[in-house]
């Protein structure tokens, strides 16, 4: 088996159990289960560079990044210094961040936050919402088009856009008329790790306009997002460059000053 197909295994217990000791009533009595959704989408259209700046300790293809810093210390250096918007891995298994991370960055910035997970079922959605998300990710390697479109319409009912993740042709011919606000073109092969841009460039010119063009994964180098830029990519989502750093906020300030 794969890791991704792992991932998956373990994430569909997961969501059977929780599903069990916190039903769904509980979750939308949350207090922002009413927060108003943010863009991030318009965000990303109107900056320079949008960058998604990531909140990740650790992760299947390069183990520990980043154990001693806290969440909310994180995501308030990355909006200070001018993130359009946050990315929070909820998965714990994996990536070792959890919903509470989810609920203490809401509370720490006002810029739209993304939960990063492996989402595979409604219930996951309503969590999002009830912790604060304004996206969520889907992952078209693990969804088939009809998942993709409900579970795309149940994040637009609940006021949350839609960051669809493809990597290949195939996935982008399914995704296409899903009614998704962005794109995200993974530059990491989920199943191998190896990161291509080339193969991003490529698949970003087959993809229609109304889609925020999102390139992610394994960008360190101003330089090449410079040409992802001039591409077509309106955002960037960076984790392991400035989380592996003492000082993400720092990281994240210099790199954006590198693409002035
Ligand atoms: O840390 P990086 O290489 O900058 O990558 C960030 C982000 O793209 C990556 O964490 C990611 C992209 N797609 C995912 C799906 C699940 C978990 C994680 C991811």
């Amino acid at each position: 088996m794969n890791i991704l197909d792992r991932i998956i295994a373990d994430k569909r217990r997961e969501v059977s159990l929780k599903k069990q000791l916190i039903p769904t009533e509980q979750l939308e009595k949350s207090v922002l289960f009413n927060r108003q959704g943010q863009s991030l989408s318009a965000r990303l259209r109107q900056a320079s560079f949008g960058i998604i700046a990531e909140h990740k300790r650790r992760s299947p293809s390069k183990s520990v990044i980043n154990q001693s810093l806290s969440v909310e210390n994180v995501v308030s250096s990355y909006e200070k210094a001018g993130a359009a918007g946050i990315s929070v891995l909820t998965d714990a298994k994996y990536f070792g961040g959890s919903l509470d991370d989810l609920l203490l960055a809401r509370a720490s910035v006002e810029i739209p936050i993304l939960r990063k997970d492996f989402m595979i079922d409604e219930y996951q959605i309503l969590e999002a919402k009830a912790h604060g998300a304004d996206v969520i990710l889907l992952i078209a390697a693990v969804l088939d088009k009809t998942e993709l479109k409900t579970l795309s319409e149940t994040a637009r009912n609940l006021g949350l856009e839609v960051l669809l993740e493809i990597h290949n042709q195939e996935e982008l011919n399914k995704s296409i008329h899903t009614e998704a606000e962005m794109i995200g073109i993974n530059n990491r092969n989920l199943k191998t790790f190896e990161v291509d841009i080339e193969n991003s460039i490529r698949l970003a010119k087959n993809l229609p306009d109304r889609f925020t063009k999102v390139a992610e994964s394994g960008l360190s180098d101003t330089e090449v997002v410079k040409k992802l830029k001039s591409s077509g990519f309106d955002g960037f989502l960076i984790g392991e460059t400035f989380m592996k750093t003492e000082n993400p906020g720092g990281a994240i300030q210099s790199f954006l000053k590198d693409l002035d």
